[in-house]
């Protein structure tokens, strides 16, 4: 689905990413996981092209010409322009894609959003701004997703929810690149993961191999090595 092949990109004077290389296999669930700053959002903005890295290539499985049909992007930000409704929202991006609006009403039910949908973006809280953000993004039913830090500002139950309704979508055959900060999450729900550090791979494995014989948990090992 994706190869990264020896992506460098500065700030300035700051070399955040030093030559990273990873492959993102159809159907992977992968997580980049690194402390803060390292790079990871850096990383994934110039897999959907929002950034230009300085060398380095990203091979894509698909046309690129093709990549916003493909790919759904849920950034950290949002992005929104809050003096719309959340139906304006949904009905400009549904006809961008030119999708059913029953696709838009099954998405705001299963958000829990269907109460808010003529509200003002400006005032949902974090955690609805946040699934409205990957409603979107699953409007055009992307073969591979790119979350950032998805689950953070969501309240327990719908950071429960939202784990089962990804596993879901993996199991459906969704290839998904998430950017995590709850190792437990990533534990629980990736295959490989990618870990990120002094602008390098330090490591591209399975969780269950990062925790090895020497670690209790994902937690643990992030603590630390990373
Ligand atoms: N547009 C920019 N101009 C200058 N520096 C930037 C820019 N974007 C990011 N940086 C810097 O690059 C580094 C990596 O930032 P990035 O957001 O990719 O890190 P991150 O790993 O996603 O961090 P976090 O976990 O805190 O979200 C940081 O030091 C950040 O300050």
């Amino acid at each position: 689905m994706l190869e990264i092949v020896d992506i460098k990109k500065s700030y300035g004077k700051k070399e955040v990413l030093k030559g990273v290389s990873f492959t993102v296999e159809k159907g992977d669930f992968l997580a980049i996981i690194g402390k803060n700053g390292v790079g990871k959002t850096t990383l994934t903005n110039i897999i959907c092209q929002l950034v230009k890295q300085d060398s380095g290539k990203v091979k894509y499985g698909f046309q690129e010409k093709d990549i916003y049909s493909k790919i759904g992007v849920q950034t950290q930000s949002g992005d929104f322009d809050d003096r719309l409704k959340v139906d304006d929202m949904c009905t400009l991006w549904r006809k961008i894609y030119n999708v059913d609006a029953t696709k838009v009403d099954q998405l705001l039910e299963r958000f829990d959003l269907t109460g808010v949908r003529k509200q003002y973006i400006k005032t949902l809280s974090g955690g609805q701004k946040q699934k409205l953000n990957i409603l979107l993004s699953l409007l055009n039913d992307p073969e591979l997703l790119i979350l950032d830090e998805l689950t953070t500002s969501l309240d327990a139950i719908s950071r429960h929810e939202m784990r089962k309704y990804l596993k879901q979508l993996n199991e459906q055959g969704k290839t998904i690149v998430m950017i995590s900060h709850y190792m437990d999450e990533v534990e629980d729900l990736c295959n490989k993961v990618v870990v990120l550090k002094d602008g390098e791979v330090e490591q591209t494995t399975s969780p269950r191999a990062l925790i090895g014989s020497k670690y209790n948990s994902l937690q643990q090992y992030f603590v630390e090595c990373v």
